[in-house]
Formats: structure tokens, sequence, C-alpha cells
């Protein structure tokens, strides 16, 4: 179909006003801006959008992609926003459904569901599968932020709410702004890129503190004294920065940690920001006495 009808250029244009807005004169309204005589153009800004065919070119361009990656955020935000309390679990996609790591899983997303958390994973197979899975058997919120993979896997079978991403880093912000907390298990880059991201975040102040358990001493622990010894000792991190992550081998300490830490730590929040109103609100009282 073709849908170039008119020429707002052409004979005539001179009467007429555009865009279906009524211009008092002569002219064309190109949003907020009057133009007339020659500088009238071809076609009208619907005939330009609604125009098939043309050059495609500008969809694998560098603006277009910013519109793609914006959407990102407003559909993430849109479809996460009313989810309530939630806490995001990671670790391996390649877990099998016999390995003990992924019974583990399996009964923290149970935990968490029961304690009226929705879990929030990546979707994918594995140890995000078996917290899904145990978010569905216990009929809580069982949450899949996809990520588009040149091997796409699709979403697990136990994802109750689904939401597929394009890009990685979209994606994280999803789960770190819709969760109280972290638990991890044993896992690859994948998991250790999810991991360092939220110590990092956490440890510049960049976001307030919140809880990040790790579930597996025997696969952990050897991370944990790498990070004490080479790492700490060598003045790479603080030694208070080791604070920032909790060990344990039991899903239900996992969660119970998660989930009172995440508590004391929104407290002491509260507290310290209503200081600050406080403070704020004797320094303008202050300055109003002129004292
Ligand atoms: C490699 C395989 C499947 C890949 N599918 C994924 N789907 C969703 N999310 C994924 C996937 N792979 C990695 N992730 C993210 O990284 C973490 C796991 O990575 P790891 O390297 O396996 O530890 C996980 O938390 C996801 O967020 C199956 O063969």
């Amino acid at each position: 179909m073709t849908r170039t009808t008119t020429t707002p250029g052409g004979p005539g244009a001179g009467d007429r006003g555009d865009d279906g807005v009524p211009e008092k004169g002569r002219g064309y309204r190109k949003g907020p801006v009057l133009l007339r005589g020659k500088e009238i153009p071809a076609q009208t800004t619907d005939q330009r959008l609604l125009a098939a065919g043309g050059d495609s070119d500008w969809v694998h361009s560098d603006p277009w992609r910013v519109m793609r990656i914006q959407s990102e955020f407003v559909e993430g935000f849109g479809a996460l926003a009313e989810v309530g309390p939630a806490v995001s679990v990671f670790g391996s996609a390649r877990t099998r459904g016999d390995h003990p790591d992924y019974a583990q899983a399996v009964e923290v997303g149970r935990l968490l569901a029961d304690a009226g958390y929705a879990v929030m994973t990546g979707g994918g197979p594995g140890i995000m599968e078996a917290a899904n899975n145990g978010a569905h058997q216990a009929g809580g919120t069982s949450i899949g932020l996809g990520i588009e993979l040149p091997f796409e896997q699709g979403m697990n079978e136990f994802v109750n709410l689904g939401v597929n991403f394009r890009y990685f880093f979209a994606r994280k912000t999803m789960f770190v702004k819709y969760a109280q907390g972290f638990i991890v298990l044993p896992g690859g880059f994948g998991t250790f890129d999810e991991l360092f991201e939220a110590l990092t975040l956490v440890q510049t102040h960049k976001v307030t503190e919140f809880p990040i358990v790790l579930v597996g001493s025997d696969y952990w622990g050897g991370l944990l004294e790498w990070l004490r010894t080479a790492v700490a000792d060598r003045g790479m991190i603080g030694r208070a920065d080791l604070d920032l992550l909790h060990i344990t081998d039991s899903p239900a300490e996992a969660v119970a940690y998660v989930i009172e830490r995440g508590r004391a730590l929104a407290a002491s929040e509260r507290e310290a920001l209503d200081e600050l109103v406080e403070d704020q609100q004797d320094a303008a009282g202050t300055a109003a006495d002129g004292s």
C-alpha cells in the first residue's frame, strides 16, 4: 500500500495547516515549529512514518539501539515494579537436576516463597531453573529475567513472570533494583559477574548495602580464602569488605540471613535518613532565626 497521497510542499500547499493541527493563517506546523512557503516539507511527518519501504540501515544504528535499550528499562520497570519483596538467586546454568546443588537451590526457592518473597533468577536452566522450581512448588512468584544469547535456551518452565532482555546491563539493573538481597550458589563466569557486580556496587556505596549470601562452603571457600589472603593482604580490598559476604551450607540459613540482614539494613537506612532530615530541618530553622 502506498501511503504518500498528498504533497504539502506542492501546489496549494500554502493553504493548509498540517499534522491534523488546524492553523490560523497559512502554513505547516511541524511540532512546535511553523513553516511557510519554501520551508514546507514535501511530506508530512505521518507520511514519512507510515511510508512503506525505504532504507532500513537505521535499524542497526546507535540512536535506534538507544531506543531499544530505553524500552528494555521501560518494560522491565513496568513488569517488576509491583512485584513486592524479592530475592535474586544466581548460580550455574549447567547444574544438572541430579546434582546436590540443584536440590539446595530448589530449597532456597521454596523457603523464599514460603516467607513471602518472590524469587528472581536469570530464567535459564541449572540453578536458575532449580530456584524457580522451588518457588513454583511453594506457589510463590517465580520470576525469570531471560537474556538473549547466541545459544538460546528459552525460559525454564517454572517461571510464572518472565521478562526477556537483549542487554545484560539492563537485566542486571533489574536484579539489583527489585531484590532485597542476593543468594549465590555455585556457578561459573556468569555467576561471578553477578556476584562481583553486587559487591562492587555495595563497596563503592553506589547502592545501599544489601545482603549477599554464598551457599556451598566447599565451592566458595577457596575464593573466600584467596580474598582474605592474596586480595586483602595486598590491600586490594579493605578487611571490612570481606564482611559483605556471608557463607553457609544451609538453604534455611541463607534465606533467614537475607531476610533478617535485609530488614536490619533497611531499618538503619531509614534511621540515617530520618537523622538527615532532622539535621536539615535544624539547619533551616537556625538559618531562619538568623542565629
Ligand atoms: C550455558 C547454558 C545456558 C545459558 N542460558 C542462560 N540463560 C539465562 N541466564 C544465563 C544463562 N547463562 C548464564 N546466565 C546468567 O549467568 C549466570 C550463570 O552463568 P554461569 O557461567 O553458568 O555461572 C546466571 O545466574 C544467569 O543470570 C546451558 O548450557
